[in-house]
């Protein structure tokens, strides 16, 4: 049986010394993005936390064992073309462990390994959430439940459009899930600034660092969302942004897409049917949110 979790020893290092450390999920790059810019955003987002003053920890399963602080040579494997990696939420942990598989890990299980690892600040592109039809089909995503136990501090592009946003955000309410707006009183919608829905502004990232603090004085044992809305040269025209994903939509109903396979089948057809500008934001968004979780991983320090 191999170790259950492996730190690095340059994220654990940091973390002794408290240094301050942002976590990174890798399905973003093993099932998100495609190739071959997976791997080039990957190691650019490592590269602008280590020139920000922060380190980063890329979180991943090697072999079976779930790993905080993945090497450039690990991040290259796992992202190759045609390398067998496998999309593990919170509860395929176990079953990867297990049976050695090498995975890339949602945000699920991504929170759950860096709090583990003692990491207090998390960026991702955009939180998985309650997809559209989920009153039939209970599509839900493990992240929201993960994210109601895992007192860690998650900065995300809001949730991607592909979902219904009021209701993740009515489960988010529902499970206690604390979600504030960077320096915005609206919910972002990933692909677009504006999903429509008003949320609580922080101003500053040393406000959204004092949410996570009054959080742990009180005890509340939940994650801080935090929505940071993409640049706005970098968001998809809304009209274009609604007719792609009413056919995205359409084709997987089509082709009965669903379970785990359903979101990166949504994201890939939207970045094929934009010709490329969906990926771009996707980038964009994914950069915006390591900016603000390393200004916010430096107040926590301070
Ligand atoms: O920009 C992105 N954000 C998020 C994801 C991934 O999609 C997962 C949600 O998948 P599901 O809906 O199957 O829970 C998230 O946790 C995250 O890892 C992604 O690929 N690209
Ligand atoms: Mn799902």
């Amino acid at each position: 049986m191999s170790e259950s979790i492996r730190v690095a020893d340059f994220v654990r290092e940091a973390i002794a010394a408290r240094r301050p450390v942002v976590a990174l999920e890798s399905t973003i790059f093993t099932h998100g993005l495609t190739r071959p810019r997976n791997v080039e955003v990957a190691l650019d987002a490592e590269q602008r936390l280590r020139d920000s003053g922060v380190v980063p920890a890329t979180i991943g399963v090697v072999d079976g064992t779930p790993t905080v602080g993945l090497s450039e040579q690990q991040i290259r494997m796992l992202g190759a073309d045609d390398f067998p990696v496998v999309k593990l939420g919170l509860r395929d942990l176990p079953v990867a462990a297990a049976k050695g598989w090498h995975g890339g890990t949602t945000v699920s299980a991504t929170a759950l390994l860096a709090h583990r690892a003692g990491i207090a600040v998390f960026a991702t592109g955009g939180l998985g959430g309650v997809h559209r039809g989920a009153s039939s089909t209970f599509d839900e995503s493990a992240d929201l439940v993960a994210l109601a136990t895992l007192p860690i501090l998650v900065v995300s592009g809001g949730v991607k459009s592909v979902l219904d946003i009021p209701a993740t955000l009515e489960r988010l309410e529902t499970l206690g899930v604390i979600v504030v707006g960077y320096r915005t009183p609206r919910f972002p919608g990933f692909y677009v600034r504006d999903s429509g829905c008003d949320v609580d502004a922080v101003e500053s990232a040393q406000q959204a660092a004092e949410v996570a603090r009054a959080r742990d004085g009180l005890g509340l044992r939940s994650a801080v969302l935090v929505g940071n809305p993409v640049a706005a040269e970098a968001q998809i025209d809304p009209e274009l942004h609604d007719r792609v994903l009413a056919e995205a939509e359409r084709a997987a109903v089509e082709t009965g897409m669903r379970g785990k396979a359903l979101t990166p089948f949504l994201l890939d057809h939207m970045h094929r049917a934009t010709e490329g500008r969906s990926l771009e934001t996707n980038v964009a968004v994914y950069r915006g949110n390591v900016a603000v979780a390393a200004e916010i991983a430096l107040a926590l320090v301070a």
